[in-house]
């Protein structure tokens, strides 16, 4: 798969961790920062991977923050963009199975190195299962 990546301040070691174990897993994986501790705006980041992701329909997003919540609302500002703030490898099974979610939201101060694994790997094993889904995620998509 392809991801574009990004976090805010906050994030920044797990999201070192998720580029290194992805790539390791064989995806492309393009970083789109940032690349310092200095404090920053998740709404910034959360920005340049919606665009990302909206130019190439290809590719998911994954927006880490301290919580998550903030780059999962920012994200979610994007029409067409169905970021899910993920906790566990269910929460990530059923944001990719039953909402198509197309970027991955999670907390560096909630997950730790093996949950953010095993949310990777579901996000990466998962895939929209359509039928009775495909309606909801429809009127999602209507709403502006
Ligand atoms: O948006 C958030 C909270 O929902 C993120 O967790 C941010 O990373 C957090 O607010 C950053 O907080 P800080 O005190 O500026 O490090």
């Amino acid at each position: 798969m392809k991801f574009y990546i990004a976090t805010d301040h906050a994030g920044l070691d797990l999201k070192d961790y998720t580029v290194e174990l992805l790539k390791e897993k064989g995806h492309e994986v393009i970083d789109l920062g940032p690349f310092s501790r200095d404090r920053v705006d998740y709404p910034d980041y959360a920005l340049s991977v919606c665009k990302a992701v909206l130019a190439d329909n290809t590719a998911h997003g994954i927006l880490i923050c301290g919580s998550g919540i903030g780059m999962s609302m920012a994200a979610n500002r994007h029409s067409g963009i169905r970021a899910a703030l993920c906790h566990d490898a269910y929460t990530a099974t059923v944001a990719r199975g039953h909402n198509d979610a197309n970027v991955l939201c999670f907390g560096e101060r909630i997950i730790g190195k093996g949950v953010c694994e095993s949310i990777l790997d579901a996000w990466i094993g998962g895939s929209f299962e359509g039928g009775r889904h495909t309606g909801r995620v429809e009127k999602i998509e209507a709403i502006h």
